[in-house]
């Protein structure tokens, strides 16, 4: 029988390749998306008919009520979240809202509705914070810093209570910052991709940065929605970290980024107060142990890897763009 998804966050990096992961492997797939005066199916536009597009919002309990009930989907993933970290900060009600408060209307409509659906909730390592340990486990300290993070543990302890309180199959992917082209360029490394491509083509003089420092965990979002789908696919719900197992700072991104286009950094690069982060975690950085052992998952793609896909993703789309 053809098995049936609903995926929240449809419109976004990580929904648009979940939809073509589970379009491929025979699903009928169904997305929640919110209403706009403005078009934001870009990203799925080239899948067409192939997903159903409902219409809901997290911050509206009886049109999740409604969707579950009209698609009846035997797995949910909840990607649809207020994701972009600075953003918490000024806006952290909204924040709060759909990210935390969201989930709760989510696990609340599912237990009523469909409570034999499996349920997938995009965890976040900004969970860890300023973490006691690194890399961090399944079994690290949660100790957010930010709205975003205290919002995101919210909703993971709110996914494992309705496990254990109501017996629901749900689980926790802790994803650490994952990338593609489909990256919006508020993000760092998509920032660097395409400045760096950018000024390559004579379209930008300079690119401005925040702390050069910072380390991270990156991944390819299609790796990591190849994770997701694994999890949902077990006997039993376990949470997982979703990570690369590796660490790079944001200058190593990009002297990368500017030596494959042939370019020196220090050029172009100045840094700008304006981008730094009151109290951010400076080091994150995921173990891929359980995931590896239990799941048999890994990345595909290494670091330099996809920093080479994206600046030649930037590079071919700002060159077709201003011959059109
Ligand atoms: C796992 C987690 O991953 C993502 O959150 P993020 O790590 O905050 O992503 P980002 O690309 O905005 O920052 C990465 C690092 O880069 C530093 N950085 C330096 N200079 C600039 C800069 O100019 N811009 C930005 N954005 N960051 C900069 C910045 O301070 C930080 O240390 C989201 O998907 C989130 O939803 C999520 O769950």
């Amino acid at each position: 029988m053809t098995k049936k998804a609903l995926i929240t966050g449809l419109t976004g990096q990580d929904g648009s390749y979940l939809a073509e992961l589970l379009v491929s492997k025979g699903y009928e797939v169904y997305g929640l998306v919110r209403r706009s005066s403005s078009s934001n199916l870009g990203r799925i536009r080239h899948l067409g008919d192939k997903v159903k597009i409902l219409s809901g919002d997290l911050l509206d309990q009886s049109s999740l009520m409604d969707v579950i009930t009209e698609s009846a989907p035997d797995e949910i993933y909840n990607l649809a979240s207020q994701s972009y970290v600075p953003l918490s900060w000024t806006q952290p009600a909204l924040t709060a809202e759909y990210t935390a408060l969201g989930v709760s209307r989510l696990l609340e409509s599912i237990r009523r509705c469909k409570p034999d659906a499996k349920f997938y909730q995009a965890s976040s390592s900004e969970v860890f914070g300023q973490p006691d340990e690194s890399p961090q486990t399944e079994r690290t300290a949660f100790r957010p810093r930010n709205p975003y993070g205290v919002a995101k543990a919210y909703a993971h302890w709110m996914t494992i209570n309705y496990r254990n309180q109501y017996n629901l199959y749900a689980c926790c992917g802790i994803t650490y910052t994952h990338e593609s082209p489909r990256r919006g360029s508020e993000f760092v490394f998509r920032k660097i991709t395409q400045g760096a491509a950018k000024i390559k083509l004579g379209l930008d003089k300079e690119l401005k940065l925040g702390n050069l420092d910072a380390r991270r965990d990156w991944c390819f979002a299609q790796d990591v929605v190849e994770a997701m789908w694994l999890m949902l696919q077990q006997e039993q719900a376990e949470d997982y970290i979703i990570a690369s197992g590796a660490v790079n700072s944001v200058k190593d991104l990009v002297k990368y980024a500017f030596d494959y286009v042939g370019l020196n950094w220090q050029d172009y690069v100045s840094v700008d107060p304006a981008f730094y982060r009151p109290d951010e975690a400076v080091l994150l950085a995921g173990s891929i142990d359980k995931i590896h052992k239990e799941l048999d998952w890994k990345p595909r793609y290494s670091f330099k890897n996809l920093v080479e896909l994206m600046v030649e993703n930037d590079l071919k789309e700002l060159t077709d763009r201003s011959a059109s």
